[in-house]
């Protein structure tokens, strides 16, 4: 990554707004979510970017059927620059992928993931929004991503584990990351009342233990065609437009500008935060993740 006494001057398009998708708990389709998310954000017009951060089990570039020639691995190896690494996918949706198998990629400092979050600044595309799929669990990585998104979606299902992991996720990052609001997605539904009834049930410990406000966004049915669309390689938003998961998913894309961003930065580390406070990038942090 560049040193930082070769930034360039402020960059020339806004702050997008940064959503990020975690889980707690691995397998509830937290990357189904993130694809089809970016997707029905891009079918509403969005410019968005999709970054995959799940450095040790990456699979976004596998789900679209994309063979990147760099990715994020490369990016800390010092072999190209993060511009390198975008990928145009379906639809003009913009991917960073990350990079599968490598093991030392999961073990990065914590100064570099802060590192990665401060490089995106630099990286003067046209975007309105970036999706982030976080890995499963509560490793640092996750817990800075999120804490650097404006948004924070957290995926559950109907399974005592996701529940409960969900949970743990949640307390982490209002107690240790500052994060006070929430969007929970309820995906794999049989029934839309058992994603109300899933999100009644995190909402009545949360309220009760922890100062974050939580707000459903809706529920994404069990679907076979979703499971189709992931053996075609697609999302299910552009393979079966009509199916019911895509419905679901161009539904709560649509609705996304309501979820009420906070208008000003939060004064941590945040996602494009040098375009947000309006100064020409400059961090000291910049070069760690080199
Ligand atoms: N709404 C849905 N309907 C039917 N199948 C689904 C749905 N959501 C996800 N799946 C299936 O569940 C499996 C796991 O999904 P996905 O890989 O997105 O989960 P994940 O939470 O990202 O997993 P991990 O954390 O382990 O990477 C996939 O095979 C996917 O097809």
């Amino acid at each position: 990554m560049r040193s930082p006494d070769s930034i360039p001057s402020t960059p020339h398009h806004p702050a997008p707004r940064v959503i990020a998708v975690a889980s707690g708990k691995g397998g509830v389709g937290k990357t189904s979510v993130s694809i089809n998310l970016a997707a029905a954000l891009v079918n509403a017009g969005q410019r968005t970017l999709l970054l995959d951060t799940d450095l040790g089990l990456a699979n976004v570039d596998v789900m679209l059927g994309l063979s990147p020639r760099f990715t994020l691995a490369d990016v800390f190896a010092g072999r190209c620059e993060l511009r390198d690494t975008v990928l145009e996918g379906p639809n003009g949706l913009m991917i960073v992928p990350a990079a599968s198998g490598k093991r030392h990629m999961t073990e990065l400092t914590p100064q570099q993931h802060v590192g990665l979050v401060h490089a995106f600044s630099e990286l003067d595309l046209p975007i309105d929004t970036m999706v982030v799929d976080n890995a499963a669990g509560l490793a640092d990585g996750v817990l800075t991503f999120c804490q650097a998104a404006q948004e924070v979606v957290v995926v559950v299902c109907d399974e005592p584990a996701s529940v409960t992991d969900a949970y743990a996720l949640i307390k982490v990052l209002s107690r240790e990351r500052g994060v006070a609001r929430v969007q929970v997605l309820a995906n794999q539904v049989q029934h839309p009342v058992e994603g109300k009834q899933l999100f009644d049930k995190l909402e009545r410990v949360t309220s009760r233990f922890l100062d974050v406000t939580l707000n459903y966004l809706g529920a994404i049915p069990r679907d076979e065609w979703l499971r189709r669309a992931v053996q075609r390689q697609e999302s299910v938003v552009d393979a079966f437009p009509s199916s019911p998961s895509a419905l679901a998913f161009r539904d709560i894309g649509r609705r996304s500008r309501q979820w009420q961003s906070p208008a000003a930065p939060r004064g941590h580390v945040e996602f494009f935060i040098e375009r947000l406070i309006g100064t020409p990038a400059n961090s000291p942090t910049r070069s760690a993740a080199a």
